[in-house]
């Protein structure tokens, strides 16, 4: 039985599949084949089989699934769920055999995470660790993705593929203003998951590091989170920590035809090997949030160039309302002031970057008593050189919200097209 088989949105049609070698495997683990058999035929087989395994349990809702196989991965143009689990791994093996053979098994793994099944055949087994760890058993899908990229790093000369590095994936340059800690730079791997379930997401992170032991190791990770979709049933554009809405600039993740112009790599730009694929940015953010506590509304409003409340840009009164930024005042000055966030992030408004970013908060730094809270910024984008860099490079010159927020975190990665049933996440590169 294919992945793909077992990923129907209908319940029923799971009860008519045949029976695949790992279901067999899996009933004969809680107490024989025979026994089940015994328990009224195939139609007992398979009932047992449900109320006896969580992989098919009716509690799994199917509705609540978002496909792992695809043309491009999900993940990126998937509207985002509610919480983030971000890892960045360092591959410690120098053969580039283990690390295809990683990328297998996490692809068989996060096939099974997306469906809300338990990972592998060994989870009824006392006599050895079970193959899933067990806390999203009983748990909904929840719209989990699993989204994986590479680093530069990936390319060095450990695993022969330094010819195949992308032009585009190098370290951003140094940013005004940044203080990069190595706590959250860099990784030879990046994976973005993301769910409306914490717990969920955090087990997909912890399975996937748990397989790749050996061969890879974690080296930073970071939580996120945003409105839940229960909290914001209209699911209206999700306010950071500032108070500020954020998004509402993004471009349309339903048009094709924006999409293949900002986010997708092209086969005429290439390589290769990313068609399909997507550079994503990541930035961890600090907010001062106890200065911008005490900071007047008028002023947090020009820092952004867009009202706080409904999220309209200055002088307008609905939040998708243009930004109009040829506007004047009376006294001859611009309305959108010209170092707000909008303004600089904007530039001419011919390139655009899809962002995703989550709210994060880590306890406080020892240090001053202040909040560790922000912005782990996330965004896709088709060319880092031409999208992402020249803007940062404007924000990080003169955007007035400098002084409320500073840069602590910075990695890029590529992240690789998507995978066809049967294949596996990387094997357009090795
Ligand atoms: C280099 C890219 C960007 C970084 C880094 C960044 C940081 C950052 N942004 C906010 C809050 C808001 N950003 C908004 C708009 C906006 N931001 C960027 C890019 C970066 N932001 C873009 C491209 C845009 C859209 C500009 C446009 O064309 O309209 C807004 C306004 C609402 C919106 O459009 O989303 C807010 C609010 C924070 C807090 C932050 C760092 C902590
Ligand atoms: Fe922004």
């Amino acid at each position: 039985m294919t992945h793909n088989q077992e990923s129907g949105n209908d319940q029923d049609s799971v009860l008519r599949k045949p029976v695949s070698r790992r279901d067999l495997l899996r009933m004969a683990g809680v107490g024989g084949l025979g026994l089940m058999l015994g328990a009224g035929g195939m139609g007992g087989f398979l009932q047992a089989g449900r109320s006896l395994n969580a992989n098919s349990s009716p509690a799994r809702n199917t509705g609540d699934q978002v496909p792992f196989y695809g043309l491009q991965q999900s993940g990126i143009i998937t509207p985002p769920q509610d919480f983030l689990c971000f890892a960045a791994f360092a591959i410690r093996s120098k053969k580039l055999a283990d690390v295809r053979a990683l990328f297998q098994k996490w692809t068989a793994a996060a096939a099974e995470m997306t469906q809300g099944r338990m990972i592998g055949e060994w989870n009824e087994q006392h006599n050895s660790p079970p193959s899933d760890t067990g806390e999203a058993e009983g748990l909904s899908p929840s719209k989990v993705t699993i989204t994986f990229g590479v680093g530069p790093s990936f390319f060095d000369d450990r695993f022969g593929l330094s010819g195949k590095r992308p032009a585009e994936l190098r370290d951003l340059p140094a940013f005004n203003g940044d203080q990069l800690s190595e706590d959250w730079c860099g990784g030879d791997i990046g994976i973005q998951v993301c769910a409306n379930d914490m717990q969920v997401a955090f087990h997909a992170i912890r399975n996937l590091a748990r397989i790749a032991r050996g061969i890879a190791v974690l080296i930073w990770t970071q939580e996120g989170f945003q409105r839940t979709a229960g909290a914001d049933p209209t699911a209206q554009t999700p306010r950071n920590l500032l108070g500020f809405k954020d998004g509402t600039g993004n471009p349309d993740v339903t048009d094709k035809k924006a999409m293949a112009k900002t986010v997708w790599v092209q086969q005429i730009e290439g390589p290769a090997w990313m068609e399909n694929g997507s550079y994503m940015v990541t930035r961890r953010i600090r907010m001062r949030l106890e200065v911008w506590d005490r900071t007047q509304l008028s002023e947090q409003e020009a820092t952004f160039g867009r009202y706080r409340s409904s999220g309209a840009p200055l002088g307008a009164s609905k939040e998708f309302d243009p930004l109009g930024l040829d506007r004047v005042r009376e006294d001859g000055e611009p309305v959108i002031p010209v170092n707000s966030h909008v303004r600089l992030a904007h530039g001419d408004g011919s390139v655009q970057i899809l962002r995703r970013s989550y709210s994060y908060s880590s306890g406080i730094d020892r240090r001053t008593g202040q909040m560790d809270s922000g912005l782990f910024f996330v965004s896709y984008q088709r060319s880092i050189a031409k999208q992402f860099i020249p803007m940062q490079q404007r924000l990080s010159q003169s955007d007035k919200l400098n002084e409320y927020i500073v840069h602590v975190g910075s990695a890029v990665f590529a992240c690789f097209p998507g995978v066809r049933e049967g294949g596996y996440i990387g094997e357009t590169l090795f």
